[in-house]
């Protein structure tokens, strides 16, 4: 698609129409896990080999957005409590559900939108230098709670659980907010001991369950990254052929479901023969070994699968 299709696909966040004359939807991938597990990390990986990373943000296949993005204004007085590490931003209160959510739906119906960066040195959301996503395929989205919301974690067609144990990520966290978020060490100690290690325990771990595929050890686990990273370039290779399904739903649900031992063995099954027919037997194929490999990885504990509810079952 040329940079002038793009454009004229896209419907601005400030309401100005464009003609929909090539509106997708995109693939949604959540990326959720605790501070500092690598999540922006795996993102960036990921975008790298698909070669997206060095290309025009208006020609991106794949685009990775920041849940920082909804952190909510702070009042003037939470500013204070924010400046001294008193102001809890591992709670679920920190963010802008509903901004999100309406964000993510948008994003979802093909719209093009603009969301402001972070900038952690002042606590707050930077207009001056706002983001423009692009339509794109596929839509990653990271951050701590991204699967706390149930509303929100409805939306995600897969979700990824990026699982560093504690201690690794205290120890990247530290040298991190002090050399990039402009922190000093007693105030990244006690703002971790205050508000990130508990919230972690009580708001992010638990929707570790909501996971469809759990990457151990993060950006240092090759194998689910390339994993990953070669089911989206088989999901855009498919999506690309005239009169596909389109529908990288489905052709995740088969794979995954032929990992999760119910013997629901995708390839076998009535929507494989559907895919099958849409895109010839070379996809067909290809599902065979991919679900075969899942199989061999799980075993080796590089990537857990579980069965991924959000998904039809066929
Ligand atoms: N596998 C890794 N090995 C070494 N350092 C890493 C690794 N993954 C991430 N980091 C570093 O740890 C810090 C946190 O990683 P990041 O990807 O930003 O985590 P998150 O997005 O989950 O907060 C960063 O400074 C990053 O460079
Ligand atoms: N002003 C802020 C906002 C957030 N944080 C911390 O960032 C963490 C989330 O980002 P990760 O890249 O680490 O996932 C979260 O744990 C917040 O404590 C902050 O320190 N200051």
């Amino acid at each position: 698609m040329d940079n002038t299709n793009k454009e004229k696909s896209a419907v601005l966040i400030n309401g100005d129409a464009l003609s929909h004359d090539e509106i997708k939807s995109p693939f949604l991938i959540g990326v959720a896990g605790g501070t500092a597990s690598g999540k922006s990390t795996v993102c960036k990986k990921i975008m790298e080999q698909l070669g997206q990373a060095e290309m025009d943000h208006t020609q991106r296949q794949v685009v990775s957005i920041s849940q920082d993005s909804f952190y909510r204004e702070l009042t003037p007085a939470e500013k204070i409590k924010a400046q001294k590490g008193k102001f809890n931003f591992d709670h679920p209160d920190a963010f802008n559900e509903e901004l999100m959510y309406e964000t993510l739906q948008l994003i979802l119906k093909g719209h093009k939108v603009k969301i402001p960066s972070y900038d952690y040195r002042t606590n707050s959301l930077d207009f001056d230098n706002k983001l423009v996503i692009y339509p794109a395929d596929v839509v990653l989205f990271e951050g701590i709670l991204v699967f706390y919301f149930p509303k929100i974690r409805d939306l995600f067609h897969m979700k990824l659980f990026v699982d560093t144990d504690s201690d690794t990520r205290l120890a990247r966290r530290v040298p991190r907010d002090i050399n990039e978020r402009g922190r000093d060490l007693d105030a990244v100690l006690t703002q971790y001991m205050t508000f990130v290690k508990p919230a972690f325990e009580e708001f992010c771990s638990p929707t570790k369950k909501f996971a469809d595929v759990i990457i151990p050890r993060g950006a240092d686990n090759t194998v689910a990254i390339d994993l990953i990273v070669q089911h989206i370039r088989d999901f855009l290779n498919n999506r690309s052929y005239p009169g596909s399904t389109s529908n990288m739903a489905l052709y995740m649900n088969m794979e995954l479901c032929g990992n999760s031992g119910d013997g629901a063995m995708g390839a076998d099954a009535a929507g494989g023969n559907d895919i099958a027919s849409d895109n010839g037997n070379g996809t067909y194929n290809a599902i065979r070994r991919f679900s075969t490999l899942c199989k061999e990885l799980t075993m080796k504990g590089n990537v857990f699968f579980e069965t991924n509810k959000n998904l039809p079952h066929h």
